[in-house]
């Protein structure tokens, strides 16, 4: 199975673990800081590809004469981590800063472990352009902002979104959306069951459609048969946003400098859906005038932030990053373990029964007990973003300096931890290259992973990723609801993913569906 989806996203990955690289210090980890810093490489001389005086590394990418030119940043790490070992220094890139990617899990430890109290992630330079020059008037939102203004934004955030119980309000509405969907699949369906070829974009209406009820409040009315506008220009704003983002951060652009298409792009699909989350806010905010907090009526997410704060610009800010950090990244979650189960009948045969004595009703709306009690395919879950994780690299600026790949790297380097290869490594996960949901159960003890850093989907520590209970139960909610109804069958080439930001899916996700007797 793995060998279907180690495509794109694994294309270079031949003899990473065969070739051997030379290391300097490697009992770093056992020795005291002190001690290993002194023991440590200099900076300068971290590996990577040097930078020339007058062009850095960019002719490196340049088609037709770089040897670097057309590769995605997942292959482009993979093989920067083959040609100069488990610690890179990739330097002289336009309008980036200095990185050092890292492949060793004891490596990202280190750098997780001495985060500091307000751990720092470099953002995405055209959002933050956005929002710090574009947009003053705005607040800035919790996954571009840095030191004080992110600790106090995430403690409050932190209250509302990590508490198990604001989760456990959410069930019913997730769950009848994730029925919606199961309807919309049958509509969308073939006569010969098959799934249409954009039937991602369904995902993504999913997964719209949830998040938007989490961050604004309202059913947008993505999964409805006619077209609703509002809906549908949502989806569109963050597809285009996203591919904007790519080509300002990830392409040679002159944005910096001059006003591109490019940016102006993202600034008109940012717009929109500030725009969008302005509205429902205001509309949050009447509400709580109009019918106050009392012992009855239990407050949504929204409008518990909008109390805390009396500030609907929070309101906003937080709503914009669920949707832009919350859709494409649920939905690829929940499609590759769809994938998964559908070419790994046996697991799947093992979902369907569980589900079977978990939901014995199905026209019944989900209870918190059944979703804790969806064991295995919770598991599933996990094992799908093992096998593709969604975010491949974790992003942190290191909170004080440290001794990573044997070389001495100062505060406040952005390093990359590629979480992505080592999740997929033998070394770290026994038969990496099978779907074994087993793993994450008290069973698979024997399977499980032979470093607790090789495997981060949602992070790591103070800054993980705050959207991570929402994200689990949405996606357990829809699973659930599917595999209850269907019978997912593969029976077209393997599915393509490539890393671009996160992790996309790149072919039509056309599953054959089949109703369950
Ligand atoms: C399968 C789905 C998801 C995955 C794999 C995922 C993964 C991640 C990862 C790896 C991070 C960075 C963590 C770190 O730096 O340690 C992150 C951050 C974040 N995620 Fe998620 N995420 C998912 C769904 C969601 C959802 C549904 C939401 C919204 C409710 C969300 C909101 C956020 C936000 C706002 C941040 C930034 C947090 C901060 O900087 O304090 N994510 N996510």
């Amino acid at each position: 199975m793995t060998t279907l989806l180690r495509t794109v996203q694994r294309g270079t990955s031949a003899g990473c673990c065969r070739v051997r690289f030379a290391t300097r210090s490697k009992s770093t980890a056992a020795q005291g800081e002190p001690e290993a810093l002194a023991a440590a490489g200099p900076w300068d001389e971290l590996p990577g590809p040097k930078p020339s005086p007058l062009l850095g590394n960019a002719w490196r990418f340049i088609p037709g004469v770089g040897n670097y030119a057309g590769l995605k940043t997942n292959q482009l790490f993979e093989r920067l981590h083959e040609e100069y070992g488990p610690a890179v220094k990739l330097a002289g890139m336009p309008g980036s800063p200095t990185m050092v990617l890292l492949r060793d899990p004891v490596d990202f430890e280190k750098v997780l472990r001495s985060e500091g109290q307000w751990p720092e992630r470099r953002a995405f330079p055209s959002m933050e352009y956005y929002q710090r020059t574009y947009k003053t008037n705005r607040r800035e939102s919790l996954a571009t902002s840095q030191g004080k203004d992110w600790g106090d934004f995430r403690s409050a955030v932190n209250q509302v979104m990590m508490q198990p119980r604001s989760v456990r309000e959410y069930v019913e509405p997730i769950d009848a959306v994730a029925r919606d969907f199961v309807d919309r699949m049958r509509g969308v369906r073939g006569p010969d069951g098959q799934m249409p070829a954009d039937f991602s974009n369904e995902m993504g209406k999913w997964a719209m459609e949830s998040i938007t009820y989490v961050a604004l409040d309202t059913r947008l009315g993505a999964l409805k048969s006619t077209d609703n506008t509002e809906a549908l220009a949502m989806i569109q704003a963050l597809k285009d946003a996203f591919n904007y983002i790519n080509q300002l951060d990830f392409q040679p652009s002159l944005w910096r400098y001059v006003t591109t298409p490019a940016l102006r792009g993202l600034i008109k699909s940012l717009d929109y859906i500030n725009g969008v989350a302005e509205k429902y806010v205001a509309a949050a905010m009447d509400r709580l005038q109009t019918h106050p907090k009392n012992e009855a009526r239990h407050l949504t997410v929204l409008e518990q932030l909008l109390l805390r704060n009396e500030d609907p610009a929070m309101g906003v800010a937080m709503a914009v990053d669920m949707i832009v950090a919350g859709v494409d990244t649920t939905s690829t979650g929940a499609s590759l373990a769809m994938y998964c189960l559908a070419n790994n009948p046996e697991k799947q045969q093992a979902v369907h029964e569980e589900l079977d004595r978990v939901i014995p009703d199905p026209r019944e709306p989900l209870s918190i007990q059944q979703i804790e009690d969806l064991k295995y395919l919770k598991a599933c879950i996990k094992e799908a973003l093992r096998c593709q994780p969604v975010a491949f690299m974790n992003i942190r600026n290191t909170g004080k300096e440290l001794v990573l790949g044997g070389y001495s790297v100062p505060k406040g380097t952005c390093v990359a931890m590629n979480s992505g290869i080592t999740s997929t490594e033998e070394r770290y996960f026994p038969r990496a290259d099978k779907f074994l949901p087993e793993r994450w159960l008290p069973q698979g003890a024997d399977l499980k992973a032979r470093h607790p850093f090789a495997y981060l989907p949602f992070g790591f520590g103070a800054r993980m990723c705050v959207g991570k209970r929402f994200a689990e139960l949405e996606m357990e909610a829809v699973l659930a609801r599917i595999f209850r109804s269907f019978r997912l069958e593969w029976h077209q080439p393997p599915l393509q993913t490539e890393v671009q930001t996160l992790l996309q899916i790149g072919s039509p996700l056309k599953f054959t569906v089949r109703d369950r007797a």
